[in-house]
């Protein structure tokens, strides 16, 4: 830690990490395990963002599998090219939406690889049974295609028949090398293959998409330890989100789902409270253009509104969810309307890395006087306004894919259901302590995550065995205490 505090770019921070992952594995989870609000910042978001966007030019070795479309009819035997042979969870991406910094291509690979390092050092899954994947089909970014250092293929993207036809050849290569219960992580796939994969896949692997659903059930968490904060039940309240892609629409299906479970109201009646904006204004039934299939839903009726500004004081919502991917789209016009409208607006800028917040936490406290409940995808230190100290929330899907993860595999569980990302937020909300609320917090501290990660996990595996998606019998007893026995520990081994 010493070292490591000598460097005062984060990025000397994140090649140092990966250094060190590659030299002592040991001393690297130990390292982020006892450090990890410190260090999760640095070998994750924010700053794996500028990794990837830098990733060529700081390329050492391969950190995980590269599957470019040159290996198309051999995919299986590429598979069988990686040292480990047990593998439990895949983390996937083809580089098209690497956060909210767009087409990264084959640099993306800096996401499954912070990714699987939170699956170990916050979920305890082996570092072994993990395996980070990149699919390099070509990037559509100019400047990488010219980029002298850059790792990928240098082509425009393969699309349509081309693409989903690579794709499935990997989704049944993995199944049969791994088995049908290898967890695919599905992360930052852009809007018009996310859904499909995820669609497609569902029924027949075992897949989790991290922005559609990880994101969904970490934010429904803080939505229901929020109402602690802001009184009501979720259906006393109106949601109005900017951004209509992975995240937006899933946070909005999954809060739709919880509301109509909790009062047996039809899904219909209760995304009517759910509004979102896009580029093109507020969702409205009458809109002229098409409007692509999963935001169909969210079409409600209401005249056109424009801007986000005029969306606030039409919907005037309890809840404003930030989920465009662009920066500074929280206006103190947009925040000041908030604060008119509620006595304390919950303010949730989600995108990442901290360039993309739609706010940042000083201007989501300063513009709302103090009275905003205020979380963010990425991390913000805590603020000074007036004498007080507010201190943020994160809500990232790091609190919840590696407890989820570790519930699947535990359990032996061979589909994802809606019903076991419910379990997980209510299982995350459950963690949050009357101290963290008498702070304004609507999430847990870092610090507790692996035990957080095991209650979720418990939560999960319960809910699988419920609904008969569970393979592994028998049912064990305590399920927390079995998931922490399942946990991996960083410890040097006697060989005496
Ligand atoms: O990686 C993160 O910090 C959260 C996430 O999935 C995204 O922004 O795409
Ligand atoms: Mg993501």
């Amino acid at each position: 830690m010493n070292i490591l505090r000598e460097y005062k770019v984060p990025l000397q921070r994140y090649m140092a990490m990966m250094d060190l992952q590659e030299r002592n594995e040991k001393l690297f989870y130990k390292l982020l395990i006892d450090n990890v609000e410190e260090l999760l910042p640095v070998v994750y978001t924010p700053t794996v963002g500028e990794a990837c966007q830098k990733y060529g030019s700081i390329f050492r070795r391969p950190q995980g599998l590269f599957i470019s479309l040159k290996e198309k009819g051999k995919i299986l035997e590429v598979l069988k090219n990686w040292p480990e042979k047990s593998i439990q969870v895949i983390v996937v991406t083809d580089g098209e939406r690497i956060l909210g910094l767009g087409d990264l291509g084959c640099q993306g690979m800096g996401i499954p690889v912070g990714k699987l390092s939170l699956y170990t050092a916050l979920g305890g899954v082996r570092p072994s049974a993990c395996l980070p994947i990149t699919i390099d089909v070509g990037t559509n970014n100019k400047e990488l295609l010219e980029d002298e250092f850059y790792i990928g293929l240098r082509q425009n993207r393969a699309t349509g028949q081309e693409y989903a036809e690579f794709l499935e050849e990997f989704m049944s290569a993995v199944k049969q090398n791994y088995g049908e219960k290898v967890l695919i992580q599905f992360e930052d796939f852009a809007n018009h293959n996310a859904f499909e994969l995820l669609v497609k896949y569902r029924k027949t692997h075992l897949v989790f998409n991290d922005d559609i659903q990880g994101t969904a059930s970490v934010v429904l968490a803080g939505l229901i330890s929020a109402l602690k904060l802001v009184g009501g039940t979720l259906k006393d309240h109106t949601f109005l989100f900017l951004g209509a892609g992975e995240a937006g629409t899933g946070i909005a299906e999954l809060i739709a789902l919880e509301i109509s479970k909790k009062t047996n109201a039809p899904l219909e009646e209760t995304r009517k409270k759910i509004w979102l904006v896009d580029s093109k204004g507020l969702i409205v039934s009458s809109r002229k253009e098409s409007v692509q299939h999963f935001k169909k839903p969210w079409a409600h009726e209401h005249e056109p509104v424009k801007e986000l500004l005029g969306a606030v004081k039409a919907i005037k919502p309890t809840v404003l969810i930030g989920t465009s991917g662009v920066g500074g789209t929280f206006t103190k016009e947009v925040i000041e309307a908030m604060a008119s409208i509620n006595k304390k607006p919950l303010i949730l800028a989600l995108s990442n890395p901290t360039s993309q917040s739609e706010c940042t936490a000083e201007e989501a406290y300063r513009w709302t006087q103090g009275r905003a409940i205020f979380a963010s995808g990425s991390p913000f230190d805590p603020v000074d306004y007036n004498g007080k100290v507010f201190v943020p929330g994160q809500a990232n899907n790091a609190y919840i894919f590696p407890g989820f993860g570790l519930g699947l595999i535990m359990s032996g569980a061979i589909r994802v259901h809606d019903d076991l990302l419910l379990a997980a937020s209510e299982a995350l909300a459950a963690q949050v302590t009357e101290e963290d609320y008498a702070k304004g917090l609507i999430y847990p501290p870092f610090t507790n995550i692996r035990k957080i990660s095991a209650h979720i996990a418990a939560k999960v595996a319960e809910k699988a065995y419920e609904l008969g998606l569970a393979s592994r019998l028998p049912h064990p007893k305590d399920l927390v205490k079995y998931a922490e026995s399942c946990m991996y520990t960083p410890v040097y081994h006697s060989y005496r």
